[in-house]
């Protein structure tokens, strides 16, 4: 691959230049107010080197999944107020995407200046899956940047998207690798090339069918695979337990089956949990049990218990073998840690990634996240990822369309 990297942009020279850059400022929000700030930071560095050699930056960002229109609850204004406080530059906002607003403030921009877009993702242009449409929006994004505009992208998170601020846009304008997501790059392929054995994989969270895909790859390369968050609801369904009103993708039950019996040939080791903590409903004041992951439904709350943690026993396991890890990679909570009697299992996986000696990689918008209002430090883990799904889709070998498209 020939990717033309940041460096090689400031060295072509950004002065008074307009500089498009993707970056990816989604970020959890509680009643308007950014609860992780964790993205917005790692945007910073590639943004101040253009500003500080005099760049005219647009920044284009989403948040959340909007439906292609502009809705209020998504607006990227208080992710901008942040990285406006966080930032050694001032930073303005415009609140359409392309629209008078956009156009107007990036006309007026001065050099050495950032300009962030309203969320890309209330122009349904953006994620169409008609190329003419995210073609004509690229374009009219390029538009921005007078003759002499050039494309960075520094949206990790966002890179396996083919979206028009991702993927299109550098089919119109010169485009770049930002240091965002060459680092990314670079760690991440520590966990590909050659890893540490023993190789420890921790999988959580609640986007189920994303994460089973990447399951058939890491088969072959983890020595063990620990499963935890909504996950686990699959995998016992699969071994024949009932799970009440846990979550469950019943259409994947057979491919989890098949990961099982595929596992020994591969190498691997599935570590499930053993005991689960099963609440009457999905609340913070939940009533809630601990009982053996077999017989879920056999809690006092019967067929409607809802697995929201993995139990004491298993979080114990799972932080020992994770201890004893020489590459530890980890994407997903264990459990609904955003209620404090559902974090336990989460909190002892972090603490076993803090206590390994090996390489810590945390990957994913909600597990970075979770680690930090546990009161973890970033330098508790060898490296945070921006990325949650791309992270995922490049350990699965995919190819990931917002670097395929820097390839020159
Ligand atoms: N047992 C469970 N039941 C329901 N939801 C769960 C369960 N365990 C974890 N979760 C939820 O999973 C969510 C995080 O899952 P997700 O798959 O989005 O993680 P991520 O990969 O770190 O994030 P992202 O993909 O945004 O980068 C949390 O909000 C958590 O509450
Ligand atoms: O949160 C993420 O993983 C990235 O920002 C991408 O968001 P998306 O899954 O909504 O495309």
């Amino acid at each position: 691959m020939t990717i033309k990297t940041l460096d090689e942009l400031l060295s072509d020279g950004v002065d008074n230049r307009y500089v498009l850059v993707r970056s990816d400022l989604n970020v959890p929000l509680d009643d308007g107010r950014v609860t992780d700030d964790g993205r917005i930071r790692a945007s910073i560095p590639t943004l101040q080197l253009l500003v500080e050699r005099g760049a005219k930056v647009i920044v284009m960002a989403h948040l959340g999944r909007p439906k292609g229109q502009p809705d209020e609850k998504y607006s990227l204004r208080p992710a901008v107020d942040r990285l406006d406080e966080l930032a050694p530059f001032a930073v303005e906002f415009a609140d359409d995407v392309t629209g008078p607003s956009a156009r107007e403030r990036a006309a007026g921009l001065a050099a050495g200046s950032v300009l962030v877009l309203q969320n890309i993702r209330f122009d349904a242009r953006e994620t169409s899956k008609d190329d003419a449409q995210r073609q004509d929006l690229a374009r009219e994004l390029a538009s921005l940047t007078g003759d002499t505009g050039a494309y960075v992208d520094d949206a990790f998170g966002a890179v396996h998207r083919r979206h028009a601020s991702v993927y299109d846009i550098a089919e119109v304008l010169p485009a770049y690798e930002g240091n965002l997501v060459r680092s990314e790059l670079e760690v991440l392929s520590r966990l590909t090339t050659d890893p540490a054995k023993p190789y420890v994989v921790v999988l959580g969270g609640s986007k189920v069918s994303d994460k089973l895909a990447v399951i058939e790859n890491l088969m072959t390369r983890a020595d063990y695979l620990l499963i935890g968050g909504g996950m686990v609801y699959t995998f016992l369904a699969a071994q024949g337990y009932k799970v009440g009103a846990s979550l469950l993708e019943e259409d994947q039950i057979d491919t989890v089956k098949d990961y099982l019996s595929r596992a020994e040939a591969a190498g691997c080791q599935f570590v499930l949990p053993t005991d689960i903590v099963v609440a009457d409903r999905f609340a913070p004041d939940a009533k809630h049990e601990v009982v053996p992951a077999s017989s879920i439904e056999n809690s006092s709350f019967g067929a409607s218990g809802t697995g929201l943690d993995i139990g004491p026993e298993s979080a114990a396991a799972f932080s020992d073998r994770i201890r004893s890890g020489a590459t530890v990679f980890w994407n997903g909570p264990m459990g609904v840690f955003e209620f404090d009697a559902f974090a336990n299992g989460t909190k002892a996986v972090a603490e076993g990634l803090k206590a390994c000696s090996g390489l810590t990689v945390v990957g994913g918008g909600d597990s970075a996240a979770a680690v930090r209002k546990l009161g973890f430090a970033d330098s508790d883990f060898g490296h945070i990822s921006t990325g949650g799904g791309a992270s995922l889709e490049y350990l699965e070998g995919k190819e990931l369309p917002g670097i395929a498209v820097l390839d020159n």
